[in-house]
């Protein structure tokens, strides 16, 4: 029959257990070294061989619980497919009390990425992934995506989870504490809107809308899902006119902000509120008209990366004069 401990890993990989007891399963060597020494919590350790452990830094194994396993029996609870190192079971990190890698806070430019209906777990780690590459400076998570440290989106971030502060389970009203004032929120968005009125002030009423609408056929299909949860709300009379600019026009100037939006339910209305709050623009990829949008890490990537690039060419600017 099977290891005991069988039954446990099984418990700690559903949502419900990590939510409830706020622990996690992390996989494989690799994750496990970077999570130890971002900071992370390890209380109980699986492996297979001694070999294994000595891979792994000693002195962070003293308090934890050692549980030696059978190797078929790993490989019967592991999602990878030579999982070497073990499994352990961590706290939840805190992005507050984590240290992350300092070659990786010393290439950061500000660009902060936020997750809007994320629901498929190998998009979100392809993204997190992405975000450490192009050297976000963090990433938020609202409630409407995956959990990030299910197994599948932890697999895909490949260590991200451990290079940059990533902020989960975030309601929209809270996103604006994690970013500075000056912070100017952009939205990807596969419909161009042409430059809309945004920036034009003479149309704008005292709350800052406009109160022309003119793309009605998006707000219908599009925003369907905002209020899905069932709560009440007092939804603006006329969504915010927040113009469109293309991916490779000049966008990404000082504290910046970049939402995507998710598979099927796109961007949320908060996202759109917040961009115009913020005097921001919906960035738009262009693509052949035969197709409709990309995939949420597709765009990602790009305007990740095209944010960067912005960013250090303004500052090689600004340092030239
Ligand atoms: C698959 S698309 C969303 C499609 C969804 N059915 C909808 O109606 O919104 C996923 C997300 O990727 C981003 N995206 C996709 N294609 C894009 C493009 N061409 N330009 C900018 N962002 C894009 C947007 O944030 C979008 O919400």
């Amino acid at each position: 029959g099977l290891h005991p401990s069988h039954k446990m890993v099984t418990i700690v990989k559903s949502k419900k257990f990590r939510e409830q007891h706020g622990k996690i399963l992390l996989e494989g060597q690799r994750l496990i070294t970077d999570a130890l020494a971002a900071g992370a919590q390890l209380q109980t350790l699986f492996f297979s061989t001694v070999e294994s452990l000595k891979a792994l830094p000693l002195d962070k194994l003293k308090r934890v619980q050692l549980i030696k396993v059978k190797f078929e029996e790993i490989k019967i609870w592991s999602d990878l497919v030579t999982p070497h190192g073990g499994m352990g079971i961590f706290r939840r990190p805190d992005h507050a009390k984590m240290k992350y890698p300092t070659v990786q806070q010393e290439n950061t430019v500000p660009l902060s990425l936020i997750c809007d209906n994320i629901r498929d777990p190998g998009n979100l780690g392809t993204i997190l992934r992405s975000a450490v590459a192009a050297g976000c400076s963090k990433v938020l998570i609202t409630q409407g995506c995956v959990d990030v440290w299910e197994p599948k989106v932890l697999r895909a971030g490949m260590g991200a989870h451990f290079r940059i502060p990533v902020v989960s389970n975030l309601e929209w009203e809270a996103i604006p504490n994690y970013l500075s004032s000056s912070t100017v929120v952009y939205v990807a968005d596969h419909a161009y809107l042409g430059a809309g009125s945004s920036g034009q002030a003479d149309n704008m009423d005292a709350s800052g809308w406009v109160s022309t609408r003119q793309h009605e056929k998006q707000t219908e299909t599009e925003y369907e899902d905002s209020d899905s949860d069932g709560e009440e709300r007092d939804l603006p009379l006329e969504l915010p006119d927040v113009g469109s600019l293309r991916y490779h026009d000049n966008w990404a100037q000082d504290q910046t902000a970049l939402v995507i939006g998710g598979e099927t339910h796109g961007l949320s209305l908060d996202a759109l509120l917040l961009a115009g709050k913020t005097d921001g623009r919906r960035l738009y990829i262009p693509m052949s008209p035969s197709v409709d949008s990309l995939n949420s890490a597709m765009a990602a990537s790009i305007l990740l990366f095209e944010g960067r690039r912005q960013l250090l060419f303004r500052t090689a600017e600004a340092g030239r004069d």
